[in-house]
């Protein structure tokens, strides 16, 4: 029976050594809480760091963990002390959180950090890859694991495997300050389903693909070599059901069954029946807005006196990382400005704020949402904030008022809260005033929309969708409609060829024999090339024409001392073995005139484009330029063009990262068409990589071998990945004999 694979740093359960006894606990964090629904459900396998370092474990030690981890069907990956230093304090807590965040000033970049990030996803891919069976798939989650996809995919490509981010994923303008950003994007492509809790966070993401590794995105579809990876927004829910039930029974418990803190609890609403409670629970992280959240609540005593005595803040502050500086510096500062606001306004029988710094079991996390009136979530930043769905979920009578920072994922879904910018105090202040004094009419209107949407998207929902889509990722690739050029089929190709009696070979140059650069200058033959060209063009019985849109002057300074055909500009200019030019085509450029000044207008206006000027077209290429904006630039450019050119003899040709303008009555197809014209060829072998090929690919007879270089859409029959792949391809028919 094949299963999922979930992958992240942390398992669901926490081991701890207490004299050599192993003292387990479950793991806090929204994502350890959200994926553990999930996990009991699908008799799956959870991969995770167990909370020990290597250093704590002897052989019979480990050999426990094991078993208690089997127990709970999980397996351990077992990190150093200095993997945890280095990986998860260092390269994930001290540069990606920060970063991520949008908190540039805390970021650390470490060489050793990233050394150790990548080793330590190196550890974690060989247990995936260990416990990998047929027909599994693999979800892996989270920041601490970006090189994870790529490194399974490497060694099992048949594997479907999925990747959720929980954090934020950052605007282009802080990913690109990043040293390694091209690695870590690679990493995560890797997958076959890239998931995010909110279009910002994908919008984002696929910003830094298109400029970061200039990639083709079609809306939500990457395409990356031969390989379509899908990318799309799942916002996490919560196991409603348990939190909502918990809290029904939570009522109807007795005195003497209830908690010490809720006993705790009930005497201090007993004693001020008009006094409220205001809740927040987060870990002690920077990012949950702790500071901004305990001046607003000083604010808005201040502002509003008349609340004194009458409202109580109970804050519940998880220890976390507490080894990064930031989150040390965090506690103190939290420390402080609890005492300096207890010391400020406290009575004798009123404390403002009661703060535990500690983490509490489920029992007391019900106890807590239950009791308080309001909860006041304030993040600066946070992936999604799980906590401020629970507290809606236990609120069993739809009372209660959520205040909620619209930089929390969760605000995108939760609209009926009272909503503010953990900056604005003023705000903030007032929030908190109307959340004590709305009326509970309305407070029932707003729980009950969010509760609906709370148990209908719950957190089983969110994996069932994430998977279907995942699964779905699968007949993708059926959208293109060339094959892949495998083995099989070079091995029948080779032996047509070696059959044949008369062969022709068309190769287009740019993007197919030579890689995509910058300068189009620099994309000259290397000797690498030259050295297989000339084996090629020494094939028997074989003509082998390199067919490209460049012109001819670059053409004869590039393979001066050659004997290759070539056909430059499209196919207006053939030169045979015997290096005399032939002009295929009698054409005119006097159009130019009118044409150039309008392309010039478009790279003035679009930073990193330029024209190529040939003897009968021109070309606008934009590979340099922000590619939505050439996006734009280039719908406008074609608009502009085809009202201009409907006169001439001329048309507009889209090609790769180029749009060229020239005569109608040229194109690559054509001129293969002359060749076949004057010659029988029983083998007839094509590649080319972008539109200016189809011509070609269309205008060959059935049965030749017509292949495209990257998978696109396209008329031909077969397709290889990159130009390595082409090369590889044309040595093996030069080797045949
Ligand atoms: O494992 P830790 O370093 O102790 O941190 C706990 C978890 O914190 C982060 O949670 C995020 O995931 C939540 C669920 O998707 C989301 O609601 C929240 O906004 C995120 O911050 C972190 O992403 C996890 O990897 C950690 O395990
Ligand atoms: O003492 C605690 C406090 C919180 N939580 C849980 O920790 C998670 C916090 O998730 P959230 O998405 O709000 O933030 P994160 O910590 O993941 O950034 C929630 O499920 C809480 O119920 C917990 O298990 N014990």
């Amino acid at each position: 029976m094949s299963k999922t694979i979930i992958v992240s740093n942390r398992l669901p359960l926490q081991i701890k050594l207490n004299n050599d006894e192993l003292e387990i606990t479950p793991s806090v964090g929204g994502l350890a809480t959200g994926m553990k629904s999930v996990h009991k459900d699908d008799g799956g396998l959870w991969i995770g760091w167990s909370g020990l370092t290597e250093e704590e474990l002897n052989e019979s030690l480990e050999k426990k963990v094991d078993k208690a981890v089997a127990k709970e069907n999980c397996a351990s990956v077992n990190l150093s002390q200095n993997d945890i230093d280095n990986y998860y304090f260092g390269f994930s807590n001290r540069t990606l959180w920060p970063l991520f965040h949008y908190f540039m000033e805390y970021t650390e970049f470490e060489k050793d950090f990233w050394e150790s990030y990548k080793r330590v996803n190196q550890k974690f891919a060989d247990v995936v890859i260990e416990n990998l069976e047929d027909g599994d798939k693999v979800w892996v989650h989270d920041y601490q694991l970006l090189l994870l996809p790529q490194l399974i995919k490497d060694k099992r490509p048949d594997v479907s495997i999925g990747f959720f981010l929980h954090i934020p994923f950052p605007s282009y303008e802080i990913f690109r300050t990043f040293p390694w950003r091209e690695e870590l994007l690679t990493g995560m492509l890797g997958s076959d389903l890239i998931g995010f809790h909110t279009y910002d966070y994908e919008r984002h993401f696929l910003s830094s693909i298109k400029r970061i590794l200039r990639l083709d995105v079609k809306f939500n579809e990457i395409i990356y070599h031969d390989r379509i990876v899908k990318v799309d927004s799942f916002p996490m829910g919560i196991d409603y059901k348990k939190f909502h039930e918990a809290a029904i029974n939570h009522t109807e418990l007795n005195t003497n069954d209830k908690s010490e803190l809720q006993q705790r609890l009930d005497d201090h609403i007993q004693a001020s029946q008009d006094t409220k409670l205001i809740l927040s629970i987060d870990r002690l992280d920077y990012t949950k807005g702790i500071p901004n959240r305990i001046r607003a609540f000083e604010y808005f005593l201040n502002k509003y006196p008349e609340f004194k005595e009458k409202v109580r803040l109970i804050m519940l502050s998880v220890p976390s990382r507490s080894n990064v500086p930031q989150y040390q510096l965090l506690k103190k500062e939290t420390d402080e400005l609890v005492g300096r606001i207890n010391g400020q306004f406290a009575t004798v029988s009123w404390t403002p704020v009661w703060y535990f710094y500690r983490s509490m079991p489920f029992d007391n996390l019900i106890d807590l949402y239950t009791s308080s009136d309001v909860a006041l979530i304030t993040p600066v930043r946070d992936g999604m904030n799980l906590v401020a769905k629970e507290y809606v979920a236990t609120r069993t009578k739809k009372d209660g008022v959520l205040i909620l920072s619209e930089m929390a994922g969760a605000s995108k879904e939760m609209n009926e809260a009272l909503m503010i910018n953990p900056n604005n105090f003023e705000q903030i202040a007032d929030a908190i005033k109307q959340a004590l004094e709305m009326p509970i009419e309305e407070q029932i209107s707003r729980n009950t929309i969010l509760q609906k949407r709370l148990e209908r998207y719950s957190v089983e929902k969110w994996a069932h969708e994430f998977m279907k889509s995942l699964d779905a990722t699968k007949n993708l690739g059926q959208v293109i409609v060339s094959e892949k050029l495998n083995d099989k089929l070079v091995e029948r190709m080779l032996s047509d060829y070696k059959k044949a009696k008369s062969k022709l070979i068309l190769l287009d140059y740019d993007g197919t024999l030579a890689g995509f650069q910058d300068n189009p200058q620099n994309a000259s033959p290397d000797a690498a090339l030259i050295k297989l060209l000339d084996r090629l063009n020494e094939m028997p019985n074989t003509d082998m024409v390199i067919i490209s849109g460049r012109d001819k002057e670059t053409f004869e300074k590039w393979f001066e001392n050659k004997d290759y055909s070539l056909i430059t500009d499209h196919g207006v200019w053939l030169r045979k073995r015997t290096k005399e030019w032939e002009a295929l085509e009698r054409l005119k450029n006097d159009w130019m005139e009118n044409i150039r000044p309008i392309l010039e207008t478009f790279v003035d206006r679009t930073p990193g484009t330029f024209i190529e000027e040939k003897k009968y077209s021109l070309a606008w290429h934009y590979r340099k330029a922000d590619p939505e904006l050439a996006q734009i630039r280039t719908i406008e450019l074609n608009t502009v063009l085809t009202s201009l050119i409907s006169n001439n003899d001329l048309t507009v040709l889209k090609g790769n990262k180029v749009i060229e303008i020239k005569s109608s009555s040229v194109n690559k197809g054509r001129a293969a068409s002359r060749l076949l014209s004057v010659k029988d060829y029983d083998f007839i072998f094509t590649i080319g990589d972008d539109w200016t090929d189809e011509y070609m690919f269309e205008e060959v007879p059935e049965g030749s071998y017509t292949v495209k270089v990257g998978f696109k859409k396209t008329k031909a029959k077969y397709y290889v990945k990159d130009t390595k792949e082409v090369r590889t391809l044309i040595s093996k028919i030069a080797d045949s004999q």
